[in-house]
């Protein structure tokens, strides 16, 4: 992964107040969700650690989505809570938990279709802009410096995922896995703490995951933003994440080192048992 051109503002300079006492970024505790009768996610806890890559996985249905939900303000939860640098967000939308500093790109591509590339980033970045609807109507300077300084992020940002040549085209005629790297650069627009990436390699050929992998690398190690990842891809998971943690009918099955996880006998058998070993647990390399 290329070093960005420019210094895009790092999560390491605000001193949150919590953050001076506490090296979980995230921490995320009892979280329960039901449907109707169905638990799917059952008083899951998960401790982040600041700038660290971790991951969640577990066999289809297992209730990965639902707690990436949660902890987005998609769903609201029935108990627990979600604290970023301290601050609960259980009750929030989802734009205030953007807002907040927690990102996240889904398991489909939900890119803007008639936008190019760069456009795609604006938008994520509108909820740091300062300019107000008065400040748009009548252009004024802060709405010049606040367009400038989108645009210039921008560059930055499609730069730093290899996609500075993209920047005027349309996103749906990008190669899919240009469109995933965009999904992730329109994440980090919004300049956040924690990025939740929902099944990224998803889809992609072996050298799009290569290259997904150092990007995850360089989100961490460049910018000093979090990752969370729920992947199905093992050898993914498995070289990138520093913490496994392992839901199995929405409760929490496991959690560890990705050595330790890769030989829990607990593990393979929630994979085995579904008979998903071939797809999600057995194959390294597989997309699921
Ligand atoms: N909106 C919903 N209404 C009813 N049931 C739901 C809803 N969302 C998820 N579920 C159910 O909750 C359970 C957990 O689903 P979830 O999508 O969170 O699993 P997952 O681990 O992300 O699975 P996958 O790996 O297939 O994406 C499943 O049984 C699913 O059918």
């Amino acid at each position: 992964m290329s070093a960005p051109t420019q210094k895009i503002t790092s999560q390491k300079s605000p001193i949150s107040r919590a953050s001076a006492t506490s090296d979980s970024v995230l921490s995320v505790s009892g979280l329960t969700k039901t449907f109707g009768g169905l638990l799917a996610v059952n008083s899951v806890n998960l401790e982040v650690p600041r700038a660290s890559i971790v991951s969640v996985i577990g066999p289809n249905g297992a209730g990965k989505t639902t707690f990436f939900n949660m902890i987005t303000g998609i769903y609201e939860p029935d108990a627990g809570s979600i604290l970023l640098d301290g601050v609960d967000l259980v009750g929030l939308r989802p734009d205030q938990v953007t807002s907040a500093g927690i990102a996240r790109t889904f398991q489909n591509i939900r890119l803007f279709a008639s936008m190019t590339a760069e456009e795609n980033i604006l938008v994520g970045r509108h909820p740091r802009l300062k300019a107000n609807y008065v400040d748009a109507l009548f252009r004024t300077k802060r709405f010049h410096e606040d367009e400038a300084s989108a645009r210039e992020a921008a560059a930055v940002l499609l730069d730093f995922v290899g996609l500075k040549r993209a920047s005027q085209e349309l996103s749906t005629s990008l190669p899919y896995g240009d469109q995933r790297r965009l999904e992730i650069a329109r994440a980090l627009a919004t300049n956040p703490k924690v990025i939740l990436l929902d099944e990224p390699a998803a889809g992609m050929n072996p050298r799009e995951t290569e290259t997904l992998k150092a990007l995850i690398r360089a989100i961490r190690d460049e910018l000093g933003v979090t990752v969370v990842l729920i992947e199905h891809d093992m050898r993914l998971v498995m070289t990138l994440s520093e913490h496994i943690t392992v839901l199995n009918y929405g409760a929490k099955l496991a959690e560890g080192l990705p050595h330790e996880i890769r030989n829990n006998p607990e593990v393979m058998e929630a994979y085995l048992g579904r008979g998903a070993a071939a797809g999600e647990y057995g194959k390294e390399g597989a997309n699921g």
